[in-house]
């Protein structure tokens, strides 16, 4: 399986040169080539199977140049005893169509770990087979979620060297004590004074610029990325939607062939690009449901086919979503405008020029076929957080909090009761100002772990051990700098 540039199709990598560079050279994102199909069959035969297989079986049919043995050992690093126990994610029923998918069972409590615990493992095998002997300097944006599973999976990996930013003022108190206090010899964590829209153009900036990607060549290394724009990235994402069709399946709860709906908060539309791609591998999926906060630039793109960016940026209570410009989106795009690179590059160019572009009829009408979208602000997220808790007796974060919202007013709206999954994305004690807030308990002027013990206290839920853990420690990285300043303090860093 090769993999093709979204801004020029002609250049191809394998699924290792994809990993290990993490974005093409011109810009572009790598998608593969085609898309693997999964049988019926063969999802009954998956659903007997454990996480670790499932993921082994599907990343083996993308991650081709890999030997079956290769495999194995990055799947189960990744997941065997790393998280909760050993089915990884869990689904928790809501209501007679719904599940929340729990993809925060791992080291950092956020969806991010069920890839971010395997990329470490992708990308130093894919570096040995293709740039063997480099140093891999990784730069990550972060909104949140992505900075502290970045560098929880990547610490004293020997071979690489992380360098996160993440928005100083756009990030919970928790968020940000993960990243401060992360230990290992191989990181830096520095805050910005702008937003997560802000890092992220500006690590692209830098991923794309020649000269200095030669002066880093000089010194024996190459840069890559840990966000989604990295194919090892957004790969495992796909596995966990098969997964959870296959967990329903053997729960009984659906039958072969039925199609599900599957609605996922985003910011970044990674993480639903990768329900997308399951779609596209036959998974019998319907709608796929795009939920939004306040920042609801992908309910208009959604809904209108305008992308516009030029709007107010909101800080929410639901921060890793708190994004304007969203990365992956290029690859839908590209598969909308069936792998016209051309036609990518143009509505590309239009967003950096004028900050919008408006999708021509016939993508449109794709899009729309595919999915639907809405979004929430504060208010109604708090009162989702509320009301589920009340009505479920399930407590959950902002961002899952938001796509519960949107799912019920899209069911509402549409009397669609196809079964559900909705992604289920943090641990709500990453947010326990917010979730407390939200539950009509007192919050205001007490420390981060005053707030989670109330949370415990008032919910009977488990403070997670990853997040225990932190109470008392010292941050070890205060660095912060303008957003302009990015690029200066990569070069510092680094020496360069
Ligand atoms: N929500 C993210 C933003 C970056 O997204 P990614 O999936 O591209 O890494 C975060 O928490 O940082």
């Amino acid at each position: 399986m090769n993999y093709n540039s979204t801004r020029d199709s002609h250049r191809t990598a394998s699924a290792a040169e994809a990993i290990a560079t993490g974005i093409s050279r011109e810009g572009g994102l790598f998608v593969p080539e085609r898309f693997p199909q999964l049988t019926q069959e063969r999802l009954l035969q998956l659903s007997k199977l454990s996480y670790i297989e499932r993921a082994k079986d599907i990343l083996g049919e993308y991650l081709t140049d890999f030997t079956e043995e290769e495999l194995y050992r990055c799947v189960s690093g990744a997941y065997a005893g790393k998280f909760d126990d050993e089915s990884v994610t869990n689904l928790a029923r809501l209501g007679d169509n719904a599940y929340l998918l729990e993809l925060w069972h791992g080291p950092t409590c956020a969806f991010k770990d069920m890839a971010l615990q395997l990329l470490p493992h992708l990308l130093t095998t894919s570096a040995k087979k293709v740039v063997d002997g480099k140093e891999i300097v990784i730069l990550v944006a972060t909104s949140g979620d992505t900075g502290k599973a970045a560098l929880e999976g990547f610490k004293d990996i020997p071979g690489t060297r992380m360098l996160v930013f993440y928005p100083e003022q756009g990030v919970s108190p928790m968020q940000k004590l993960q990243m401060t206090t992360q230990e290992g010899g191989n990181v830096a964590v520095c805050g910005i004074r702008g937003n997560f829209d802000d890092a992220q153009t500006a690590v692209k900036r830098i991923f794309t610029d020649q000269a200095l990607a030669g002066r880093l060549e000089q010194s024996g290394r190459m840069f890559s990325s840990a966000n989604s724009i990295n194919w090892g990235r957004l790969a495992p994402q796909i596995v966990y939607y098969i997964s959870a069709y296959c967990d329903l399946l053997a729960d009984e709860e659906i039958a072969l062939g039925d199609p599900i709906n599957i609605c996922v908060p985003t910011g970044n539309f990674g993480n639903i690009l990768a329900a997308y791609y399951a779609k596209r591998m036959g998974l019998p999926v319907a709608k796929l449901i795009c939920a939004s906060n306040e920042n609801n630039v992908l309910t208009e793109f959604i809904e209108t086919g305008v992308y516009n960016r030029n709007r107010p940026f909101h800080t929410t209570i639901s921060p890793s979503m708190d994004i304007l410009i969203s990365s992956n989106l290029e690859r839908l795009l590209y598969a909308l405008a069936d792998n016209d690179d051309a036609q990518v590059r143009a509505l590309m160019d239009s967003l950096s020029a004028e900050g919008s572009y408006t999708l021509p009829a016939p993508m449109l009408e794709r899009l729309r076929d595919e999915f639907a979208a809405g979004c929430c602000d504060d208010g109604a997220t708090r009162a989702a957080i509320r009301a589920t808790f009340d009505t479920y007796s399930y407590l959950c974060d902002p961002h899952t909090a938001v796509a519960v919202k949107v799912y019920q007013d899209y069911a509402a709206r549409t009397g669609d009761a196809t079964k559900t999954v909705i992604a289920s994305t943090a641990n709500p004690f990453k947010f326990s100002h917010s979730v407390l807030e939200a539950l009509g308990e007192p919050a205001e002027g007490l420390a981060e772990f005053e707030l989670v013990e109330r949370l415990a206290a008032c919910t009977g839920c488990e403070i997670p051990a990853g997040l225990a853990s932190l109470k008392g420690r010292v941050p070890r990285f205060s660095d912060v700098c303008d957003r302009e300043g990015i690029l200066d303090y990569v070069v510092e860093q680094l020496g360069l």
